[in-house]
């Protein structure tokens, strides 16, 4: 069984109060890191920091002025492992008030929990089982029922991860790759990571900032599906106070970068040029549609791959090491219920190995989706275990359970539930939304739109799907549908998501509300089936209604007898469609 301090549960963190070595406060645990950067900065005198140096009171003296109250939340590795500032499993206990944060709180998230509110995201644990290769026998660490319902199908702690756990992507960071002898002598240049859902490029940043934290370099993450412009402003103004003040190198992380709009982007640009920061990007979007083409050109773009099935059994038999699930080999058909006996409270799980396979396959190179439908199958079998014997009247659990191909199998289901930004759910959510505005459904239209923001999606793409559905569906019903679609792609384009997501809600009930008519959608697709039905060459251009700039086009009957319309008060008798096609009403019916 793993044991974590107080530091690593954020609940526990909060009711650990530790005392700040700088001005002697108590507060909480989770308190003390974001606490210390501030204090630090207005007590550099008293900073017990080495590095710190005396020169800190003159600097202070010249006005250094305290982060704003309003500063948002920053997650930040390096302070919260800093060798000279006592962590919080460091310091003593001790009852105290609040820190002086006026609430504003800092603590470590898991590693896939949710951002904060503010888009800033601490540096979560980070899951690497560093036992061993993971061979198919399961080494029962920790009781598969505890951890699986703890939330989380990867080991627990991936506090030290270095390179040598990353699995797969030889290309980007295998032995001879010029990012590998970079980490090695860290030497971090700004980097855009590249790579589809779940292929480990927010694992790799992590990684690099294991590596940062040893060489004392600040590493703060932003997620860029909830930061706002001032946050990045935030952390730059921090780094700056950082590189000058301590002479701290600052890197920043950027998750889902290609959500920044480019104006957001440019905020870094100057700073990455000057040094202030180093960037590291990581987008599923191709950058250089997604990216800056100024900041793509200062940042290194690392590729990283779908993991291929090795690299995902790989992954996933280290979390089933890790659960302490056992691995049942299928070419030896044994009962599990004849295994060792258990005398724990705690059932054995056994899983199938041909279900760690299917996993693996089915998982489409995406660790997370693996791993999650893996927890989700554990926790499914487990709280299914119940069984009814009629002879006695009673249920019992039994204290085995075997998890099959089929429970992975739903497992993955499940796991995909909330929305697939590059897969199936891409599409059918989107072609529900638009289903939904043509059945003039204004609520199911936001609860589409909502899933998928809020499952990650492009708002450009939602936008552009928009301005298209204003011509098909809308089209002369409401001219105006399509000005409003437009003003909404573009206002997205500005100022980025989230702030973004109203005016697209907006233009979704506007497109709901409003009346319909395919009538030109329809008519110009009779024209397309006109055109692709026609047989041998097409019909000239009727001379009357060619342009004849030429005096020898006019000999030949350019223009000739064409009717100027403006010169007419009634209304013209005059042919516009080729000879063959006189009378065809296209927004009648298809004549062709
Ligand atoms: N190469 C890898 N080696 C070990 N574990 C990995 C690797 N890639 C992914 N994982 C595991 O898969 C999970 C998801 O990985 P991660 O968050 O790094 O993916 P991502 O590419 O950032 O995904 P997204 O684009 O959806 O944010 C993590 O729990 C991580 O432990």
């Amino acid at each position: 069984m793993e044991v974590s301090g107080p530091e690593d549960d954020p609940f526990l963190s909060q009711l650990h109060q530790v005392q700040c070595p700088v001005c002697q406060q108590m507060m909480p645990a989770a308190h003390i890191n974001s606490h210390l950067d501030r204090c630090l900065l207005l007590n550099p005198a008293s900073n017990a920091e080495p590095a710190a140096g005396p020169h800190r009171v003159s600097e202070r003296a010249k006005g250094l002025s305290p982060p704003s109250a309003k500063r948002r939340r920053l997650s930040e590795s390096s302070a919260l492992k800093q060798p000279a500032t006592p962590t919080a499993a460091e310091s003593s206990e001790g009852e105290g008030e609040e820190g002086d944060d006026g609430g504003e709180t800092e603590s470590r998230e898991s590693y896939d929990a949710p951002p904060t509110p503010s888009g800033a995201r601490l540096i979560p644990d980070f899951p690497v089982a560093r036992s061993s290769s993971p061979g198919r026998k399961g080494s029962g660490k920790r009781p598969a029922a505890a951890a699986a319902a703890a939330g989380s199908a990867s080991p627990r702690s991936w506090d030290e991860a270095e390179l040598q756990d990353y699995i797969g992507q030889s290309r980007a960071v295998g032995q001879e790759t010029l990012l590998r002898s970079l980490l090695e002598t860290n030497e971090i240049p700004s980097l855009i990571l590249w790579g589809p859902p779940g292929c480990g490029k927010t694992t790799l940043a992590h990684i690099i900032a294991n590596n940062s934290k040893k060489h004392s370099i600040r590493f703060v993450t932003l997620s860029a599906t909830n930061a706002k412009t001032n946050d990045v402003r935030d952390v730059i103004k921090q780094a700056q106070n950082e590189k000058s003040f301590f002479k701290r190198k600052t890197i920043l992380f950027i998750d889902e970068i290609h959500r920044f709009n480019k104006s957001q982007q440019d905020t870094f640009l100057p700073h990455v040029e000057c040094g202030t920061i180093t960037l590291i990007g990581a987008t599923t979007e191709n950058p250089s549609f997604q990216v800056n083409a100024a900041l793509l050109s200062r940042c290194r773009v690392i590729v990283l791959e779908k993991l291929p099935v090795e690299a995902m059994v790989t992954i996933l038999m280290r979390a089933i090491n890790s659960l302490g699930i056992h691995v049942l080999d299928s070419s030896r058909p044994t009962d599990p219920l004849s295994h060792s006996s258990n005398s724990s409270s705690e059932p054995s799980v056994f899983i199938e190995d041909k279900a760690v396979d299917t996993l693996a396959y089915l998982s489409d190179g995406d660790a997370r989706a693996g791993l999650n439908g893996l927890q989700l199958a554990v926790l499914a079998r487990l709280c299914s275990r119940k069984i009814f014997c009629k002879k006695s009247g009673q249920t019992y659990s039994p204290s085995r359970v075997l998890i099959s191909e089929n429970d992975v199998k739903e497992g993955l289901q499940k796991s995909h539930i909330l929305y697939d930004r590059a897969g199936e759910e891409h599409y059918n959510c989107i072609s529900a939304l638009h289903k939904s505005m043509r059945g003039s459904d204004q609520s199911a239209s936001l609860y589409w739109l909502a899933r998928m923001l809020e499952g990650g999606e492009d708002p450009l793409y939602v936008a552009r799907r928009l301005v298209r559905f204003a011509s098909e569906d809308i089209g002369l019903a409401d001219p105006s549908a399509l000005t409003q679609a437009v003003a909404a792609y573009q206002g997205c384009h500005f100022i980025g998501m989230p702030e973004c997501e109203v005016l697209l809600a907006q233009c979704v009930v506007y497109f709901a509300r409003a009346p319909k008519s395919i009538e030109v959608y329809s008519a110009y697709n009779n024209v397309k089936a006109c055109l692709r039905n026609h047989q041998g060459p097409l019909p000239p251009v009727p001379l009357h209604l060619r342009n004849a700039p030429t005096r020898l086009m006019k000999d030949l009957g350019y223009g000739k007898g064409y009717k100027y319309n403006p010169m007419y008060s009634e209304p013209v008798d005059q042919e516009y469609l080729p000879e063959e096609l006189r009378g065809v009403d296209f927004f009648k019916q298809r004549r062709c």
